[in-house]
């Protein structure tokens, strides 16, 4: 389900970075770069009526980012093919790609996922600068990384490492399948942290402006990496503010005093950070229209409920089943709660946020269930071929087979019985066993959440 999303203004730019022989001389391009190049580059050198960039030098500053020709892409792509499509967000069509070893000799062959720019969408040349500009030099474990780009004409494209797992939102909300393990949602939730935490504190801070469930990607073993820089800023640090008057992100995750004043620092991403707390903790989406009232806005809803154990009890994801640790999840809504303040300077910086969340998933009072797959921590120590028999076995079929080894199970357990009562028929009738099928499962979530 696609959140509704404030980004338009940016549009505007579309075309004001220079062409690509600039009337500056030779001389003076060449001094700022060179005064540029000793820090990371920022937006605004960038994107500046009066900046001196062109293009073509975003290729010497980023020296490591591919750029594509559109007869690459199309080679990478199939064409586009319809095949390969994974999805649509603001900036336009996403698709999966595979680079071949001989496309270039500094390129290893891997798939990717290809973005284009959608030209009559609401976002342009600016949100690709945007995602060129920070990605292209903020190297982490949890940011996407970014191989490269292409322009021609009118037309951008970003091309990203793949990402076999898709983004958080697919995962939480999907209807079908198994739900997310408690174990599995701290880890995504913690890496996202790192992630956030690494650009707030960059010497000049990125504030990210659009930190929620569907930019938060993962890979085979659950690491998330948060995606879609189009919307970030390079802001200053949390005593300071940044005022515009034009307000971009996307509804129920935007921090208040954001959206009424335009103030935004680094601590309007920590309150987003609370909301998709909260988001992992209920199971429940943002914002849900087809909720009443207050329920619609998940952060207003849920804030006043956090601190009463038993409250927080009845607003945790049913879909977990109640396997999940009590104190652990009482933690997670207290730091919510701090995140969630509407008095940004009362809200956690994300590295305190880390602190609070690293002991909880060594919390062991998780009661023990029917089988999971948990993702393996990072660094955890385990046998390496197992690891990588997992990851090379697509989960939903695992999870196909145990169900089909479950209800043959089943199958074989009722013919057990039925032989059972046909022997002892005179003793005892046989008693209908309530079976807590799958369709039901949906059923009851389907009502609780889609009602
Ligand atoms: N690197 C990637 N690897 C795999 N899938 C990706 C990758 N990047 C994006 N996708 C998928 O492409 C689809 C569109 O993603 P995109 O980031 O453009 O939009 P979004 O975040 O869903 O929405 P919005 O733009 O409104 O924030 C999503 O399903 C996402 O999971």
């Amino acid at each position: 389900m696609a959140l509704k999303k404030w980004a338009t203004c940016r549009k505007y730019f579309l075309n004001c970075i220079k062409p690509k022989n600039t009337i500056l001389g030779p001389k003076v391009r060449a001094s700022s770069l060179k005064q540029i190049s000793s820090q990371r580059l920022l937006l605004s050198d960038v994107s500046d009526p009066g900046s001196p960039f062109s293009l073509s030098d975003l290729s010497i500053s980023l020296a490591d980012l591919h750029v594509f020709t559109r007869k690459e892409l199309i080679l990478i792509t199939k064409n586009f093919s319809k095949c390969n499509y994974l999805g649509e967000g603001g900036f336009g069509p996403v698709y999966k790609g595979f680079i071949e070893d001989n496309l270039r000799p500094t390129l290893k062959a891997q798939p990717v996922a290809v973005k284009v720019l959608d030209l009559d969408g609401t976002q342009g040349h600016m949100e690709w600068l945007a995602e060129v500009v920070f990605l292209g030099q903020l190297k982490h474990p949890n940011l996407v990384n970014l191989i490269g780009y292409s322009y021609e004409g009118q037309d951008r494209l970003l091309v990203y490492e793949y990402m076999p797992e898709g983004n958080l939102e697919h995962h939480l909300f999907r209807r079908h399948g198994a739900a997310l393990p408690w174990l599995t949602r701290l880890k995504i939730i913690l890496g996202a942290a790192k992630g956030l935490c690494f650009l707030h504190e960059e010497a000049t801070p990125v504030i990210y402006r659009d930190f929620k469930t569907s930019n938060i990607l993962l890979d085979l073993d659950y690491n998330a990496k948060l995606s879609d820089f189009g919307l970030a800023t390079d802001g200053p640090d949390e005593e300071k503010s940044h005022v515009t008057t034009c307000v971009m992100g996307t509804e129920g995750y935007a921090a208040p005093e954001y959206i009424k004043t335009g103030h935004l620092t680094t601590m309007s991403d920590v309150f987003s950070f609370g909301v998709v707390l909260l988001e992992l903790l209920t199971g429940r989406r943002s914002v849900d229209n087809r909720r009443h009232g207050r329920e619609k806005n998940l952060a207003e809803w849920a804030r006043p409920l956090l601190k009463d154990h038993r409250k927080l009890e009845g607003i945790m994801d049913r879909r977990l089943e109640g396997q999940y640790s009590i104190e652990g999840a009482r933690k997670l809504a207290a730091l919510a709660y701090r995140c969630l303040s509407s008095n940004p300077k009362s809200r956690p910086t994300m590295s305190s946020v880390i602190k609070t969340l690293e002991p909880v998933l060594e919390l062991k009072d998780i009661p023990v269930g029917p089988f999971v797959y948990i993702a393996p921590v990072q660094g955890e120590n385990e046998c390496d071929n197992v690891k990588k028999n997992i990851k090379e076995l697509d989960l939903d079929e695992v999870r196909a087979e145990e169900k089909i080894e479950e209800k043959e199970e089943k199958i074989k357990k009722v013919r057990q019985r039925h032989q059972k009562v046909r022997r002892n028929r005179h003793r005892r009738k046989a008693i209908g066993r309530a079976i807590h099928s799958d369709t039901e499962l949906y059923r009851t979530l389907k009502s609780s959440l889609y009602s």
